[in-house]
């Protein structure tokens, strides 16, 4: 279900639509895969210096078309991930209101150490995704309140990992949720957060 679905607001609406370029999403998948391969790299002094050179390049392209925050394409894109190149990308795969099941890989980028993701990548990872489904399917704009992460077992980087996250309940302006990351039947990750709607006016 892949890329998300359209109905889940802009922070506060104040974007203006934007224009996808053709080639943007393939773009920010090559960053994605440029994180990997640097952190997988041992280049020597003129590979350094070429990759330094390349990397200085695309700097200067990317500075051609700065903007502000409500202008950037970044972060609220209809494309995996919302173009947020920090964020490991959950593929969503079915999805209702209540529960939303999908795909997570820890690329390279996210080695911890010994085949095992970084355990910061973790609620990186639910704080997105969370966030996105407590604000979708209609839902008034909420903010994470807080986040509570239990490694039940390693996380293993470059492995397809299923992600499921439910929307346990609603109490006045509090969304409770929950969620889990399982390599095949081996749970790895459980996790839940609280969603508070703001206050009328709260920025
Ligand atoms: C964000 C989404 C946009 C849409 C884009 C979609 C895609 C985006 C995907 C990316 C998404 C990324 C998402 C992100 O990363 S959002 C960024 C990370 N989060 C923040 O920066 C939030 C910072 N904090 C705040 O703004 C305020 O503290 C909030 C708004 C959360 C509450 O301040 P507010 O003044 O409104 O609340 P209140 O004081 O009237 O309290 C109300 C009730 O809540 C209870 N309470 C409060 N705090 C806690 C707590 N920590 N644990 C337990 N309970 C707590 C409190 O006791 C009370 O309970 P009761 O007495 O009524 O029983």
């Amino acid at each position: 279900m892949d890329p998300l679905p359209t109905h889940i607001p802009n922070w506060w609406d104040k974007p203006a639509p934007v224009t996808i370029p053709d080639g943007y999403a393939d773009f920010v998948e090559q960053f994605r895969t440029l994180q990997d391969a640097m952190t997988a790299a041992a280049p020597d002094a003129e590979q350094t210096r070429t990759a330094s050179r390349l990397v200085a390049e695309l700097i200067e392209v990317l500075k051609q078309s700065e903007t502000d925050e409500w202008s950037q394409l970044s972060g609220r894109l209809p494309v995996p991930g919302r173009g947020q190149t920090l964020i490991p990308v959950v593929h969503i795969n079915s999805e209702t209101e209540h529960e939303s099941r999908g795909t997570v890989r820890f690329g390279r980028q996210f080695l911890g150490g010994n085949g095992a993701a970084h355990g910061g990548a973790i609620p990186l990872m639910f704080d997105d995704a969370f966030g996105r489904f407590a604000n979708a399917h209609g839902r008034a704009i909420a903010r994470t309140a807080n986040l509570h992460i239990d490694y039940r077992s390693v996380t293993p980087i470059d492995t397809d990992l299923t992600v499921t996250l439910r929307f346990d309940r609603e109490e006045g302006r509090k969304r409770y949720v929950t969620g889990e990351i399982r390599d095949g039947d081996r749970l790895c990750v459980e996790a839940s957060g609280l969603f508070i709607v703001l206050k009328p006016g709260a920025a």
